[in-house]
């Protein structure tokens, strides 16, 4: 588990960090999300204990990650945009280099399964200076999970990687979360894909925390006023189906902007009893428009 408390930070006059609490709690994977230069990058540092707090308090499984930075680091594994690999040694050396700075036992069992894992078997002997940055990615991510740490930090892990890079990290995320209960906290900027992995988000806004919550809780806290899109065949039209005003598109399709939440359950009833629906779609409710309700709420702050 991952306590923050009221952690600020400053560096020379500005102040990168305001008084940011929350809590990820044990084997969840949580998306840290926020525009460029919002903070995300110095929290996790300063949650991985390389970098000090101007003030506050961190916890990481109970022990004050400023304190006892040491014991933190090697409970956590951190994967930031520098990948820190030697470019001129070979894949292979890379890991079986840091294994031994890690002090790992069976090391070579680890390196052949982590090696196996990131479908790295090909490349594993050539130097990293000739690696895509795909293959970087992936040998970075197996780097940071030699000493098979409980707590993962993933600062921006699809950066720079093809539409197959991109799904076989994040195939590896819910597999490390799901197989080894790894407690997870990933940043990103490319939310569809946070989608896909997270269970809890914490929106960031200027070293502030704006929003918190499940996707369901923050979609529901911001999407007060749904629009239904709907295909059907509605044999009587569709203005005579419904209490509502549609916006007609087609014979089948039609959108329906709607005052509450609770106006879907009334709709749908409507337009089943008058036709055959085929699908109905809630718009603006993906973790991408509510990212730009959540900055627009939040933008004069
Ligand atoms: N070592 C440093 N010295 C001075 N300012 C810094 C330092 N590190 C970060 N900052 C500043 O702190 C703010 C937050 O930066 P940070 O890298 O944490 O943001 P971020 O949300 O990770 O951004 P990005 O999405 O671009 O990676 C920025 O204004 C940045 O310029």
């Amino acid at each position: 588990m991952i306590e923050v408390r009221n952690i600020s930070k400053q560096f020379k006059v500005h102040q990168a960090l305001h008084d940011v609490s929350f809590t990820v709690k044990q084997g969840s994977v949580t998306g840290l999300i926020g525009p460029n230069g919002s903070g995300k990058t110095t929290l996790i540092r300063i949650m991985n204990g390389v970098l000090g707090a101007s003030g506050g308090q961190v916890t990481i499984n109970g022990l004050d990650a400023a304190c006892e930075a040491e014991k933190v680091l090697a409970m956590c594994g951190t994967l930031t945009e520098q990948s820190g690999l030697y470019e001129n040694m070979s894949g292979r050396d890379n890991l079986t280099f840091f294994a031994d700075v890690f002090g790992l036992k069976h090391a070579k069992k680890r390196i052949d399964e982590l090696v196996n894992l990131f479908e790295l078997q090909d490349y594993q002997h050539r130097k990293v200076g000739t690696y895509s940055t795909g293959m970087k990615k992936r040998l970075g991510l197996a780097r940071v999970l030699l000493h098979r740490p409980s707590i993962l930090f993933l600062d921006e892990p699809t950066n720079g990687l093809d539409p197959d890079g991109i799904q076989m990290v994040l195939r590896i995320i819910r597999q490390l979360n799901k197989e080894e209960k790894m407690t997870i906290l990933v940043s990103s900027h490319v939310l569809s894909q946070l989608s896909a992995v997270c269970d809890h988000y914490i929106f960031m806004e200027k070293g502030r925390i704006v929003e918190e919550g499940t996707e369901q809780e923050i979609v529901s806290r911001y999407l007060s006023t749904p629009k239904l899109e709907v295909e059907a065949d509605m044999p009587e039209g569709w203005h005579t189906a419904t209490d509502f005003t549609p916006e007609i598109i087609s014979a089948h399709q039609a959108v329906f902007q709607l005052t509450s939440r609770e106006d879907i359950p009334l709709l749908l009833r409507q337009l089943t009893q008058h036709g055959q629906v085929y699908q109905a779609r809630i718009t603006g409710s993906d973790l991408e428009s509510i990212y730009f309700a959540i900055r627009e709420a939040h933008h004069h702050e």
